[in-house]
């Protein structure tokens, strides 16, 4: 169903915090678009997007599934993302090369914390979205409030297109504020079959009364909705439609519309506001990106057929079928079947083997695709996440996304030879589809530890590993990954002058590092002309310290916020290698890091705790014990909601702790905060258990 008709494709992801019910609206979404001819639940397995093993028999998303349908005769690729803050990977890759997104809420909780930190991410891409508040059939379903929490919570302008008609058990339809109309989908028909019927007269004036409030808003955003409404004119549907789809496309202004996914009511006025609202990708206009030879030259390309080929792979994956295979989002001109095209950052010629089209874990060959498709291909060698693919001959770099720093990690171990044989390379093959996970040798105690984002991240791990990989482990228990940073500048010199292989060798090496303010490993910078020292000794300074940075130089864990400057480097003209400068850069780059003061840095979570009141005491108490501080309180659905920043050291097991604390009642979400510096006695403490003394 590829198309190469651009203005005719919505790119679109579903996104939201665990369990609004992402996948229960693709599945639906599916259905109602006739891709599958059964309804897929959830709660016994059956849902088509999440056909991972550990997805069906856990009910939760962990991979970003993508699947093509068609409505109105447009073609809509989706991407159905997890909710749970472990796998927000596979939201960040998504919302890269997505035009736009559907957020789907609870109407019960309204806008929780990992939507909070999607619609950021969303945010970050600019990324036009849809809100669709789901659930309206459950108790305590709230619509305005939902609407109010994204205007307030979320920082967006934001006005309902729709009313609910009835709330919790009685909800059963819709009124469309822009056509003036009220919807009911027939339970018998499955809400296949809908009924457009006149407003109940109950509804008339707050519907009126809604919807001028949407005009208003509008017409801020289109002259000509202005003028109407000013000249007391009655604005036409088309007026109003071409007003809020400038809106939603050029402002993030969000269209909120309302549903319940589960009892079958409002998806298909959902899927018409993702055809009339959320952009082509001609809408999202020109495509920049740098000059391979000049970076800081701006390369152009249009989001058009006949344009050079231009992509971004934005996934690995491994299929049963065909092997490993690689998500590309095509931005401009085409690909065939058979045909080579270009990594840049690699500098090495990739050939597509074969073209696929996704639906979940089943696929469909095709022998070319177009700008604007989302396809699968097979045959790559060197492409990794978020690297660009274009042609040889005039080469364009899009910008990288950025992946998530790792917080915990486990040991594990094979339990025979022959595992160990195939766990490496399993690991690897892991390694290359998640960019979020890693591995490495604890170099004090030779053990092999896998690093990620959190518990269920590694625990999927461990589960994979054993039941797709067939390789036998024993895992230990969750360990916080630290991070090492220095806590003043200093600078250092380093000659190394040798004989190396046979060949006296020399390098001379000034490095000055410095506490540098943002959450990220290693900066390096050059201050010495190239006329000094030539580039390529420039360039073997910088991987020197680039490699030697994620092994600290206290106690073997990455470093974290420095800028190192090359400062100083004398040059003798027949003596200088590369290896050379490379050695003495490293322990330059080591000494001057330890001069300046190593310090222990630990993974902060935010923590959002929402108990009755009766616990609330118990819950800061417990909080403050765990080294926490209380960030905000607040009121969430007549309980208590308590905001706090607490150390993830500290959070093993806490949803044993709080369960226990409150009976059962009291619910938390964390979420990556940032990595903060560690009191000084306590890092020793920490150090000294795990057999380190400083
Ligand atoms: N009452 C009610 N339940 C719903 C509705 N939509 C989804 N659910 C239920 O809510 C639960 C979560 O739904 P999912 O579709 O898995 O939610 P999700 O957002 O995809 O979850 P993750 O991908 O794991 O983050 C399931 O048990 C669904 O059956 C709805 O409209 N009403």
């Amino acid at each position: 169903m590829s198309s190469n008709q651009i203005d005719k494709i919505r790119n679109i992801g579903i996104m939201a915090h665990i369990d609004a019910g992402k996948t229960t609206t693709t599945e639906r979404i599916l259905y109602y678009t006739g891709k599958s001819h059964k309804i897929g639940e959830v709660h016994n397995g059956t849902a088509t997007m999440d056909w991972m093993i550990q997805e069906q028999e856990r009910g939760i998303t962990i991979t970003s599934a993508a699947t093509t349908c068609r409505w109105n005769n447009q073609v809509i690729n989706i991407i159905d993302t997890p909710g749970h803050v472990d796998f927000t990977i596979e939201v960040e890759r998504s919302l890269r090369v997505l035009d736009g997104a559907v957020g789907v809420f609870d109407a019960v909780s309204g806008v929780e914390p990992q939507s909070e930190t999607v619609w950021a991410q969303a945010d970050k891409y600019k990324v036009p979205r849809l809100a669709f508040v789901n659930k309206m059939d459950r108790m305590g379903a709230d619509f305005d409030n939902c609407v109010n929490e994204i205007r307030e919570k979320l920082d967006k302008k934001a006005a309902a297109i729709q009313r609910p008609i009835g709330s919790e058990e009685s909800f059963n339809g819709i009124v469309d504020l822009i056509e003036m109309k009220a919807i009911y989908f027939p339970a018998e028909s499955l809400g296949s079959k809908i009924d457009i019927k006149d407003i109940p007269e109950d509804l008339v004036d707050e519907c009126q009364m809604y919807r001028d409030e949407l005009l208003d808003n509008l017409s801020e955003y289109d002259e000509t909705l202005t003028d109407l409404i000013l000249n007391d004119e009655k604005p036409t549907v088309a007026n109003i439609k071409a007003a809020l789809r400038k809106a939603v496309i050029k402002d993030n202004f969000i269209a909120v519309l309302c549903g319940s996914a589960f009892k079958n009511k409002g998806i298909q006025p959902l899927l018409d506001a993702v055809v009339d609202y959320l952009p082509s990708p001609t809408d999202r206009g020109e495509l920049h990106g740098h000059s391979i030879k000049n970076p800081e030259n701006t390369e152009v390309r249009r989001p058009e057929v006949d344009e050079m080929f231009s992509g971004i792979a934005f996934k690995i994956a491994t299929d049963p079928f065909v092997g490993s295979v690689t998500f590309v989002r095509i931005y401009s001109g085409k690909l065939e079947s058979g045909q080579t095209v270009y990594n840049p950052i690699k500098k090495k010629r990739e050939r597509i083997n074969k073209i696929f089209q996704m639906h979940a874990d089943k696929r469909t060959e095709l022998q070319e695709a177009f700008a604007g498709d989302i396809v699968a291909v097979a045959g790559f060698k060197d492409t990794t996440t978020g690297e660009t693919l274009c042609t040889e001959n005039k080469p364009i770099i899009y910008d990288l996304m950025e992946f998530p720093e790792t917080v915990i990690s486990v040991a594990i171990e094979a339990k025979t030879a022959a595992d160990e044989k195939k766990l490496l390379t399993s690991l690897e093959q892991l390694k290359n589809e998640d960019p979020s996970f890693t591995f490495k040798n604890n170099q004090e105690t030779g053990q092999l530890l896998i690093l990620g984002m959190g518990e269920l991240h590694l625990e999927i791990i461990a589960d994979r590993l054993q039941r797709e990989f067939n390789v036998g482990i024993r895992v230990g228990k969750p360990q916080v990954s630290y991070r090492e940073s220095i806590s003043g500048s200093a600078t250092e010199n380093n000659i190394f002058h040798k004989e190396l292989a046979g060949k006296v060798q020399f390098g001379d090496v000034t490095i000055k590092v410095e506490p540098a303010d943002y959450q990220a490993g290693v900066q390096f910078e050059s201050s010495v002309p190239t006329k000094q020292l030539p580039q390529n000794f420039i360039d073997a300074i910088k991987k020197s310290v680039m490699d030697t940075a994620p092994g600290g130089a206290m106690a073997g864990y990455p470093f974290l916020n420095i800028k190192a400057t090359l400062v100083g480097a004398t040059f003798n003209e027949n003596e200088s290698s590369e290896v050379a400068y490379a050695i003495a850069a490293s322990s330059a780059f080591r000494d001057a890091c330890k001069k300046a003061g190593v310090r222990l840095l630990e993974p902060v979570m935010e923590l959002e705790v929402v108990t009755p009141q009766d616990y609330t005491g118990d819950v800061i108490s417990d909080i403050n014990a765990k080294r926490g501080k209380i960030l905000t309180m607040g009121i969430k659905q007549n309980k208590d909601l308590i905001s706090a920043e607490v150390p993830l050291a500290e959070l093993f097991g806490y949803s044993t702790d709080l369960r226990s604390k409150s009976q059962g009642r009291a619910s938390f979400t964390m979420k990556f905060k940032s990595y903060v510096e560690m009191p000084t006695e306590l890092a020793k403490s920490t150090l000294e258990k795990k057999g380190i003394y400083i």
